[in-house]
């Protein structure tokens, strides 16, 4: 066999002296382990998980040896059809703006169905770069019976070949080696001389792989054929969803929501202590009234967050939300939304930003655009502690079905279904009016179900507990003093004022008439101003305004079970979060639909939430 690297084609890049390569991308086909080599190569924390189209944007890392390696999205030729393939085949033919050109290429395939990406490899390979084909999955592909003479099939391909696996750190010494230069390349990695069987024939090269005995593919995952037969099944398959959701619900309530509520009255404690032995009162306000309290309310809710995360990426990594989303386009797709949107969408219940972002994988604009509307509807994680608030101080904690599901866990789930539902009649109403059209064609990849990685779901934990810490340390806390001097202000002779005659009592009521009609008060209406900022700080302020951290007691002397119901309707449905604000400007390149998006949500929030206090009133609650 020969050993000979072929002689590089005109087009390859200059390589730096030394021989190594500057900037090398990971190009292949969507869920076949590019990040998670990306993560492992460069030591970063791309989300990884077992659906199609995880990854829509490039991203740089280094390389200990200072080389760049950068991630994209999948692609399953060089004809891009939606928003993020174009960004991968732009940065694979030089054309990406703030990507410097590849100087090699890592041509990541999934080992287990080799067979459906032989088009791509042969057009990579067509494009003249130095290329390593990396066949990943090899744990999978022993496991299930398969097999791959990589050196065999690096002949066929004419290009350097490695069996790897991304996920336990398999054949990694290979990539280093034809990174280090194609001198190490050449004497790891046995290539034909280039006019063997060059790239563009690689469609029928299959066969040949596999008559040569190059290739058996691997037997069909068992696990996954018996199981769909119960998530795909038109009856059982929603049946079953909704007992996962039920599930992720009770133990919500049961278990995180009364951890967060412990830890924060333990916070409270200490901060009544701490405050007890600062001698100057104001100061002492100052610390635990406008900073401590109104971290600690907020901070008691990491844990439920936290389960609705670790719910989410068990769902995602397992392979299942692909299924969910085949069930949401089943029994809601009549509203005109495409498939494709389904899994954004729900992974707009952990946070509507990257959800925006995601919907760069769908190829129609108009079926994009849609989602990108109606995904804020979405009971993303920041409306948790609000609705847990409310929840656990209007709702009693009846059980229902012994200790499998309770009366709080139901109310949780119909404030889901209540964004869900604002979402599906938008889209219904979109499809009618500003985005006509013929519905497109919904076409899903069906992943192998894989136990999901505690790594993945560790690495799920410790990244949001970070990004809340950050975002209570922060936004939250100067928010909340804020609140605190402005519900304290003027002072009088070096004394605060009562928050009654305080400036921001004079704001609250400016908009309280706004909000009489809902049942709602003017504290209400001062911490529903915050939530632009940051939702979750709805609680910190009612805490502040209140001088307590679990300010549901207060809330229920205030606007009773009506106002509360009003309350809950407005904040499932307002738009109320300027970080998404900015994606959707960013996303569709215009003020028009942010703005279109935003007036839309705050009128129908406002007409629902009316209407339910009326309700609510007229029967009594
Ligand atoms: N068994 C096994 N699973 C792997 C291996 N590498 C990656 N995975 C799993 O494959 C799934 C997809 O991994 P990603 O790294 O997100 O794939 P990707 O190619 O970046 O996907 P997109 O960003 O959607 O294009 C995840 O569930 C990984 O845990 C491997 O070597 N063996
Ligand atoms: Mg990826």
């Amino acid at each position: 066999m020969s050993t000979l690297i072929a002689p590089a084609p005109a087009t390859v890049a200059p390589r730096p002296a030394g021989g190594a390569y500057r900037t090398v991308g990971l190009i292949g086909p969507p869920n076949v382990g590019k990040t998670t080599l990306f993560n492992r190569l460069t030591g970063m924390r791309q989300k990884v998980s077992n659906y199609s189209g995880v990854t829509v944007e490039h991203r740089s890392g280094k390389l200990k040896s200072g080389q760049t390696v950068v991630d994209l999205p999948g692609v399953w030729s060089l004809t891009p059809e939606s928003e993020d393939q174009k960004i991968a085949v732009n940065v694979l033919m030089g054309k990406q703006h703030n990507v410097a050109k590849l100087d090699a290429v890592l041509l990541v395939v999934d080992g287990t169905q080799l067979h459906r990406y032989m088009t791509l490899i042969g057009q990579v390979l067509a494009c003249g770069l130095p290329t390593l084909v990396l066949i990943n999955m090899a744990d999978e592909l022993t496991a299930r019976k398969g097999f791959i003479d990589p050196l065999a099939v690096a002949r066929e391909l004419g290009a350097p070949t490695a069996l790897i696996s991304a996920s336990r750190g398999t054949g990694m010494d290979a990539i280093t080696r034809f990174l280090s230069g194609e001198h190490a390349a050449a004497a790891l990695l046995p290539v034909l001389q280039a006019g063997g069987n060059a790239a563009p024939g690689c469609a029928t090269d299959c066969n040949n792989l596999t008559k040569t005995g190059a290739y058996r593919r691997p037997n069909h995952s068992r696990f996954t054929r018996e199981f769909d037969r119960w998530a795909l099944h038109p009856v059982i398959g929603p049946i079953l969803c909704l007992l996962f959701i039920m599930a992720a619900f009770q133990i919500m309530f049961r278990a995180a929501y009364p951890a967060g509520t412990a830890l924060s009255n333990w916070l409270s404690a200490i901060g009544a202590t701490i405050g007890a032995h600062i001698p100057n009162a104001i100061v002492s306000a100052i610390l635990v009234d406008g900073i401590w309290n109104g971290v600690a309310s907020v901070l008691g809710f990491l844990p439920t967050i936290l389960c609705m995360f670790v719910v989410i990426t068990v769902l995602e990594d397992s392979g299942y939300m692909a299924r969910a989303a085949v069930i949401a386009d089943r029994t809601m797709g009549r509203v005109g939304l495409n498939g494709r949107s389904f899994l954004p969408l729900l992974s707009a219940y952990a946070c509507a930003v990257p959800a925006i972002m995601a919907t760069r994988a769908i190829p129609s604009k108009k079926d994009r655009l849609a989602t990108i509307l109606i995904a804020p509807f979405m009971t993303c994680s920041a409306r948790l502690p609000v609705y847990a608030l409310l929840i656990a101080a209007f709702i009693p904690a009846r059980k229902l079905l012994g200790n499998a599901l309770g009366l709080q866990a139901i109310t949780m789930m119909l404030l889901y279904a209540l964004g869900l539902l604002a979402a599906l009649f938008t889209a219904k109403l979109l499809n009618f009016s500003m985005l006509k059209g013929q519905p497109s064609l919904f076409a899903i990849e069906l992943p192998n179900y894989r136990l999901p990685r505690l790594r993945t779901i560790l690495l799920a934990i410790y990244d949001r507990s970070k990004v809340f810490l950050k975002q209570v340390g922060t936004v939250i806390l100067v928010l909340n003093l804020a609140v605190w001097f402005l519900s304290h202000m003027p002072f009088h002779n070096g004394q605060p004022s009562e928050v009654g005659a305080s400036y921001l009592a004079h704001l609250g009521d400016l908009i309280e008439p706004l909000l009489r009609p809902l049942g709602l008060t003017r504290n209400v209406g001062i911490s529903l101003l915050t939530a632009f900022v940051a939702r979750e700080s709805v609680v910190s302020t009612l805490a502040t305004l209140y001088g307590s951290v679990n300010a549901g007691v207060a809330l229920r002397a205030e606007i009773g079970l009506a106002g509360a119901l009003a309350l809950l309707v407005f904040f499932a449905l307002a738009m109320q979060c300027t970080a998404t604000l900015a994606v959707v400007r960013r996303e569709t390149n215009s003020w028009k639909w942010p703005l279109v998006q935003m007036g839309y949500m705050t009128v129908l929030a406002y007409a629902a939430s009316f209407v339910t206090y009326r309700i609510a009133l007229a029967f009594h609650v």
